[in-house]
């Protein structure tokens, strides 16, 4: 006789009495009761300056706090603030599976994050769609009695019905205030924001006149005079390749990092691509680079539990002292042998050391190069 592992065999009958809440969905939209922003509003303490046991989990060894921690509350947190928002009273529990679609964006005021002071984060849902939510978060830590800003984060989580298979409907949201109305109108332009760029992307559309002559001027920056081919190319001074900037890593995904829908966490896969890319960051710089902002990380496909997930992370621009970074992830299939992207997440660095340009040789890497400076644009217009 077989038998299954334990943990899957409690996924499977967990998920047998999901299915019952089939039952528990709505129909229509119009059928929930709407909710006001602050509904959903919640603050949770992490109590690092009250707790020291907690601490361990969240040092680096600068010691300060590890983003990539804070990555994975800040997930955890935007799910949580999504079921405040969709609350039942009546119902025991909820019928809705919340995943994590979107990293819109996560700014950052402070450089440091001290091990040692309480943190307080922050936040509500700040846009309603049909199925999706967007959720802003805040996070401030305690200094001299007072807490003052870190980061703001934007995050959209979409609600699937319980089995995870199709989108959901969640309850309206009803603006109070003109500050509200103004925050909820924001709301509705990001995602024709999102929409633009999207459409935009340079793996749909060419380059624009102006950045088809950049990377003519890099491409005649690299020519050997002497030789004046094609072929041989000469690296400019203070600067580096693209292909020798990038660092590659593999995960297993262990049950250990599955989410209650038997699939893995979006925090976990937001730290792991964080650090790579500050490996990444910190090789190509050469000094501790810091974060400055996370933006458009894109959750495209749910990864399964037992996947080989490939992390490839790219420094695609520098300017100054400044470093953007693309890590795509995949995920390999080894019966199928398969590869199938499953997020793409870009982060913006400053490092203490102004840092070496970086060159790109191929066609496909200049594309890269003015994605990432697209990015890094629209990042130093807002900080
Ligand atoms: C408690 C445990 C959970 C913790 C959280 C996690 O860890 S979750 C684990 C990490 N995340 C994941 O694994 C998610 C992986 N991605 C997916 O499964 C899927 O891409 C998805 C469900 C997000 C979207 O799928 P589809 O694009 O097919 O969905 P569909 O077209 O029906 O759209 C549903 C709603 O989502 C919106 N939507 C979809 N993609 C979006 C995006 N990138 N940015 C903004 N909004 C998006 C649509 O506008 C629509 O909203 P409207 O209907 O309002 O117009």
């Amino acid at each position: 006789m077989q038998h299954a592992p334990l943990d899957e065999w409690d996924h499977v009958q967990a998920m047998q009495e999901r299915k019952a809440l089939h039952t528990l969905l709505a129909k229509r939209q119009e059928d929930l009761p709407p909710r006001r922003m602050k509904d959903s509003y919640l603050e949770v303490i992490l109590p690092l300056g009250s707790q020291p046991e907690i601490r361990e989990k969240y040092l680096n060894v600068h010691n300060s706090v590890r983003f990539g921690r804070i990555l994975e509350d800040l997930d955890s947190l935007g799910v949580l603030i999504c079921y405040t928002h969709t609350k039942q009273e009546a119902q025991p529990r909820s019928p809705l599976s919340i995943v994590t679609a979107l990293v819109d964006k996560i700014n950052l005021c402070k450089k440091i994050i001290y091990p040692d002071c309480d943190i307080k984060f922050t936040g509500n849902v700040s846009w309603v769609g049909k199925t999706s939510m967007e959720v802003k978060m805040h996070m401030l830590q305690l200094h001299d009695g007072d807490y003052s800003p870190v980061l703001d984060a934007t995050f959209v989580m979409v609600a699937r019905d319980p089995e995870n298979k199709r989108p959901a409907f969640v309850n309206p949201l009803i603006p109070e205030s003109p500050e509200e109305e103004e925050i909820f109108k924001q709301g509705e332009f990001n995602k024709t924001k999102r929409i633009d760029f999207s459409t935009a992307s340079l793996l749909k559309m060419a380059p624009t006149a102006e950045e088809r002559n950049i990377v003519h001027d890099i491409f005649l920056n690299t020519l050997d005079t002497r030789t004046v081919s094609f072929r041989s190319r000469v690296l400019p001074p203070n600067s580096v390749w693209m292909e020798d900037a990038k660092l590659k890593s593999l995960q297993i995904c262990h049950p250990q990092e599955r989410n209650i829908f038997n699939r893995i966490f979006g925090g976990f896969l937001m730290r792991k691509a964080f650090e790579l890319g500050w490996a990444t960051a910190c090789s190509c710089g050469g000094s501790r680079p810091f974060i400055v902002s996370v933006d458009d990380i894109m959750f495209q496909r749910p990864v399964e539990v037992g996947s080989l997930l490939l992390l490839s992370a790219q420094v695609c621009y520098t300017e100054k002292n400044y470093i953007q970074v693309r890590v795509h992830s995949e995920v390999y299939d080894a019966d199928t042998r398969e590869h199938q992207t499953t997020n793409i997440f870009h982060f913006t660095f400053i490092s203490e050391k102004e840092v070496p340009r970086v060159v790109p040789k191929t066609y496909g890497e200049s594309m890269l190069y003015l994605d990432g400076k697209r990015h890094f644009t629209a990042t130093v217009k807002e900080i």
